[in-house]
């Protein structure tokens, strides 16, 4: 199958009460997401992405539009639709009576996946809760929580896996134990993961492919190769011997003198190479202790593409 996720035309209007109007949370969403890739699902607080994913899980009620989970239209076959995917969600909403190994037989009970079938042992040690199976939920860090919930995501085999914001508020041991577990399941079951997540280094390093919605639309949707191959600025930042006097800069070099002492030159790789731009300053007579590039990152992309409104809510990992 070529593709994990079919939308199109999706809408979500949320009914208003006596205090808010009806809010139009999704205008008409379409969107592919590729077997067995690492699809990240990007956008302001606000935009939709949490309304597209209870959608895809059958927890919220769409107005209008098709969705297709592992070729199953969700209106004609909703039972193998559900079956298709499993959804990490951010609460940690877990019976705190229940103990990790309870849990997820609980779960797989409700999927009705037959006790032959079930592999309880198996997913607690894919998340590192085997030494926790029979603790009680109470018992649990939060950390460990988080993993309890991807393995309750897990106990029906999904073929495809949402996680939610998987990482927020994580600490980093436990976010890396986080997305090896994912890695491995994509790499060796072949799952399709979909994440969003507001870590946009997150996102670059894990996501194949990224789509970034705001305000109920999608805004684009590409390789994250592309999408950073889409930004052309570059800055060529250089630590000087000694800091120079004012420049006559070269059209389209911007220079800004950062407080260490560098000077960060920023430019378009179309317009200047690095080979002019380093002429230039052995010209204007600066001699360089050290040199180094830096590139458009992801967050540089979203910004440009969701204006300065986009940026908002929004944490970089750097
Ligand atoms: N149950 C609801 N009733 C009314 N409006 C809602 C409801 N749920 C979400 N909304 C509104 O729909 C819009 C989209 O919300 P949604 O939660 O899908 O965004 P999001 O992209 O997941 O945001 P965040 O990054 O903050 O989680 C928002 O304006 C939100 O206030």
């Amino acid at each position: 199958m070529t593709n994990a996720i079919e939308i199109e035309g999706l809408r979500k209007v949320y009914a208003g009460d006596g205090k808010s109007p009806p809010k139009e949370a999704l205008k008409g969403l379409d969107l592919t997401i590729p077997t067995g890739s690492i699809f990240g699902l990007l956008g302001p607080n606000g935009a939709g992405k949490s309304t597209t994913i209870n959608i895809m899980a059958g927890l919220v009620r769409k107005t209008a539009g098709k969705v297709r989970i592992w070729g199953f239209d969700q209106d004609v076959n909703p039972r193998q639709s559900r079956a298709a995917i499993g959804v990490m969600p951010q609460e940690l909403n877990l019976d705190p009576f229940f103990s990790p190994a309870d849990a997820l037989e609980v779960q797989a009970g409700l999927y009705g996946v037959p006790k032959s079938q079930r592999r309880t042992s198996e997913i607690l040690e894919l998340v590192g809760l085997s030494e926790q199976a029979n603790a009680y939920a109470r018992t649990l860090s939060g950390g460990m929580r988080r993993r309890l919930l991807l393995a309750k995501a897990l106990v029906h085999h999904p073929q495809v896996l949402v996680l939610d914001e998987p990482t927020a508020g994580v600490d980093i041991e436990l976010r890396q134990m986080l997305w090896r577990n994912v890695r491995r399941l994509n790499q060796e079951r072949g799952t399709t993961i979909i994440l969003t997540t507001h870590y946009l280094e997150e996102a670059q390093e894990m996501c194949d492919e990224i789509a970034i919605v705001a305000n109920g639309e999608l805004v684009i949707r590409d390789k994250t190769v592309n999408l950073l191959s889409r930004l052309d600025a570059k800055t060529m930042v250089i630590t000087p011997e000694t800091p120079p006097g004012d420049l006559d800069l070269p059209a389209g070099v911007d220079l800004e003198r950062r407080a260490d002492g560098s000077l960060a030159f920023s430019y378009a790789r179309a317009k200047t190479s690095a080979e002019q731009l380093l002429s230039f300053i052995r010209e204007a007579g600066i001699s360089i202790r050290d040199v180094r590039t830096e590139e458009a990152d992801l967050e540089d992309v979203f910004v440009s593409l969701t204006h300065s409104e986009g940026s908002q809510g929004l944490a970089s990992a750097k």
